[in-house]
């Protein structure tokens, strides 16, 4: 009996990937791959495309063989029982690639692939000794004509296959013969950022007039003394002031209202019924702040019968229906999702709604949520008739006060929540960052509010280009050449896994995240055993070099993989969302979607690998971590072209210190087992290059990786344009970061192949940026109702009953 390891992953479905298991397999001899080892020789230039075998059989299979000097592959498979399969291929000793000798470090390899020679040699043999009259000869060499006449059809059509991978042409790897670039950045070590002090200095929540319940509540999860922004908001909302709060990230925002919701409603007396319907709206712009945002709620709420829900995109439409018409207090939504049912559940009654809620206001605008908004104030106000674009427009245009006012006057005395009879709709609106937009959003929805900001100063100092985030955060940049982007921020997480608990990884595109998590999830959280013996010369060559290499494999990475973006089902969303903040050690791939508000106070490690649209992206993505106080750092990729993005952010204050990242990339000697950090570099590269030309799936991941993100690189905001500049982008290089071996333009025409032959009209949304995906939804039909629906990931999904036409005479 012989063993060898089958791995599986086991999440990887749902996004979330455990670093996989392993489990011993018990075979027979005669089902063992070693003892099953089949030669094929078929002389094809084409050998680099991916071989399909059966899933059942567990057979190892070297094949393709070429004689060809300058690329040569011995790939041999094996279909792991899971029917993962799996590559052994290699090897890649090109003469050209000055990267060392071309020996085979194993014997028994060396000695195949000799034998293998061997034989082409005689097979060639054959056809010079057959320039001889001799008519068996000529027959026989009409036979191999034909049969080479017949390979080249088969490879001309497998050519033709719209993933045509060329990782076998290994030319040298030119992973280091970059051309020096300076990094002229200047940090400025005095430049000082703009502090706010996170907690109240003296205020309890016991000094509150709220009721004990919520008080011993939130001591039970650790709150006893109030943020800034708790202390300078809660009395405010308490006494019925309208109220536009910007605070640092991380300081307590949600509570600073979810507090005196709850207390005004408890106070109701009578106790409130569930047929009294929605008494306040709290309106988020993603799906997973509106379940955090319930969550908290359910935590101090004690009061039976306040009813909290939630609705949001991508939930089961009927359940919602169900939940509203059964009665809820607080509803807390997403705007898509809520104009919905606003307009198309009856059972939805707003007329009761005294207090509305907007957090992250801006994020809300960016998203485009500006008209489902107002029309939601309308439907609130029950004024649908009022309703004019163009006045708003108009109104819009205020300029925004650099100083923003800071007085204190309001039309209300009490928290209009508190008296079921009021006419008066509250409103807050909340942001760690302030826009024109904002402004805006403001000047619609209330008619006066007050100004509270934690920034103590903020009635001198305070500009709107000054963007403020938590001290407790070690800002830090990196510059890499491009083609060392892939390696960089493997090394990146190898090294950081050490120190750090649970990282949140930035990039541009869902299809990046995709990508990204496959390649790190399959191909550097487990390598394979004895990695280090496995070389060609100098090169570290994975996979395959040894018949136990591919039985064996270890955990690199003792950390739990997730990845979240816009693309993913609600389920698989939910699950993630979950599953990363309970988990105690975990990195997740992730694109904005997840930049605002969300919390998880143990995140002590934020890394964005692609730049930030606009620069309070960079604020709420940095803002991740160091909440509520807490340490952590946050590390963004640079290229040498980007660096002046470092002095753009010291223009609003915010200073950061490049990271070297030598000491991050000595993490690849130790897991390449290369004493070189250069050759341990190009080990690994080749290793994810291989892994990605010899697995279909996988190099069109890349593919459409590559291709979003060169759209995504033409989305920044006017401003990052002059950093993140297309115009100045090498696209061979990026091709590289993708772990592809083709040129832009071929990888451009597989994709266009791909997606042309897949869902021709779906080209525009299979390579959108993030920010595309949030429009992705549906298209709901035109209502004479709704004036527009913004269709968007974090909308409601819902797909409205066309109404049959009714026939002329029924
Ligand atoms: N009084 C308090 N004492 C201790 N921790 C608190 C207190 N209030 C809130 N927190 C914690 O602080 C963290 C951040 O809170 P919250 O998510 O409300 O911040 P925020 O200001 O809304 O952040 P963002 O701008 O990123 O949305 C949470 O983990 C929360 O539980």
């Amino acid at each position: 009996m012989a063993s060898f390891d089958v791995t599986w992953n086991t999440k990887a479905a749902t996004g979330k990937a455990f670093v996989r298991k392993r489990k011993k397999v018990e075979t027979s001899d005669e089902s063992h791959p070693k003892k099953s080892i089949k030669l094929t020789n078929l002389k094809n230039e084409n050998h680099n495309l991916v071989n399909k075998k059966p899933q059942s059989t567990v057979k190892k299979k070297i094949g393709n063989l070429s004689t060809d000097k300058s690329s040569n592959l011995i790939r041999s498979q094996q279909t792991r029982k899971d029917g993962a399969t799996k590559n052994i291929n290699k090897i890649d000793h090109n003469k050209n690639s000055g990267l060392g000798t071309k020996k085979f470090p194993s014997k028994k390899l060396s000695e195949t692939t000799a034998t293998t020679s061997q034989h082409f040699e005689k097979h060639s043999e054959t056809q010079n000794f057959s320039m001889d009259v001799n008519p068996t000869e000529n027959f026989n060499q009409t036979l191999i004509k034909r049969k080479h006449k017949k390979d080249k059809l088969a490879a001309k059509a497998n050519a033709t296959d719209s993933v045509q991978i060329n990782a076998t042409k290994s030319e040298s790897h030119k992973l280091f013969n970059v051309i020096h670039k300076d990094v002229h950045v200047k940090t400025n070590p005095r430049g000082k950022p703009v502090v706010e002090q996170v907690f109240s200095d003296t205020q309890k929540f016991s000094d509150l007039e709220i009721h004990k319940y919520i008080v011993s509540n939130l001591a039970k999860i650790g709150f006893t003394t109030l943020t800034s922004v708790q202390e300078k908001s809660i009395p405010v909302i308490l006494k019925g002031y309208n109220a536009l709060i910007r605070s640092q990230t991380g300081s307590g925002k949600t509570l600073a209202y979810a507090v005196p919701i709850l207390d005004a409603l408890q106070s109701i007396n009578p106790r409130l019924q569930r047929s009294d319907g929605v008494q306040a709206i709290i309106i988020v712009p993603t799906r997973e702040l509106a379940l955090q945002t319930h969550e908290l709620f359910g935590k101090i709420n004690t009061f039976q019968w306040i009813v909290v829900g939630h609705l949001c995109g991508g939930e089961n439409r009927n359940t919602e229906k169900n939940r509203l018409r059964k009665g809820v207090h607080v509803l807390i939504a997403t705007p898509g999702r809520l104009l919905d049912h606003m307009l198309h559940t009856n059972a939805f009654k707003t007329d009761k709604v005294r207090c509305l809620v907007l957090d992250e206001a801006d994020r809300l605008l960016d998203m485009g949520f500006k008209k489902d908004i107002m029309r939601i104030v309308e439907e609130i106000d029950g004024n649908n008739t009022s309703y004019n674009p163009l006045a708003v427009l108009k109104a819009s245009h205020k300029k925004f006060d650099s100083e923003p006012e800071a007085v204190e006057t309001s039309s209300t005395e009490t928290f209009s929540l508190r008296d079921p009879k009021s006419k008066k709709r509250q409103t807050i609106l909340l942001s760690a960052t302030l826009t024109q937009g904002i402004a805006e959003l403001a000047d619609f929805t209330m008619k006066e509010h007050t100004y509270i900001d934690t920034l103590d100063e903020f009635t001198t100092n305070f500009s709107q280009d000054v963007m403020i985030i938590p001290n407790t955060v070690k800002q830090k940049f990196v510059i890499t050449h491009v083609k060392h982007r892939l390696f960089t921020l493997s090394a990146m997480l190898l090294s950081l896994e050490k120190t750090c608990s649970k990282m949140f990884v930035f990039m541009g595109t869902s299809a990046m995240v995709d990508f990204h998590y496959e390649l790190f999830t399959k191909h550097l959280a487990r390598m394979p055993l004895n990695r280090g013996r496995m070389k060609s010369g100098d090169v570290l060559v994975l996979e395959g070099m040894e018949e136990d290499s591919d039985e064996e494999e270890e955990d690199i990475l003792e950390v739990e993989f997730f990845k979240l973006h816009g693309s993913m089902d609600q389920k698989a969303r939910k699950e993630v969302f979950k599953g990363f903040r309970e988990v105690k050690k975990g990195i997740l791939l992730c694109t904005d979607v997840v930049a605002r508000g969300i919390d998880v106070p143990t995140a002590d490690c934020i890394i964005q690998y692609n730049g930030p649209l606009k620069i309070e992206d960079y604020i709420h993505r940095v803002g991740r971590t160091g909440r509520a106080g807490k340490s952590g750092s946050s590390y963004i990729f640079l290229t040498h072209e980007e660096q002046d993005f470092v002095a753009m952010m010291e223009e609003h204050k915010v200073y950061l210190k490049q990271e070297d990242t030598e000491p991050h990339l000595t993490e690849l000697c130790v897991v390449m087992e290369e004493e070189h950090l250069e050759k341990a570099a190009i080990a690994l590269q080749r290793h994810y290059e291989n892994a990605i030309a010899s697995n279909k799936e996988l190099h069109k991941m890349a593919c459409v990786a590559y291709t979003s993100w060169s759209r995504f690189y033409n989305t920044f905001s006017s401003k990052l344009r002059k950093v993140f500049d297309f115009k100045q982008v090498n696209l061979g290089h990026y091709v590289t970061s993708f772990g592809l071996k083709e040129t832009p333009t071929q990888v451009a025409n597989i994709v266009r192949g791909q997606m042309a032959k897949k869902e021709p009209q779906k080209l525009n949304r299979k390579l959108a940026t993030h920010e595309d995906e949030e429009q992705k939804q549906h298209t709901p039909p035109k209502k004479k109702k709704s004036i527009s629906l913004t269709t968007s990931e974090f909308s409601s999904g819902l797909n409205f009953e066309k109404k049959k036409k009714k026939k002329p005479g029924t």
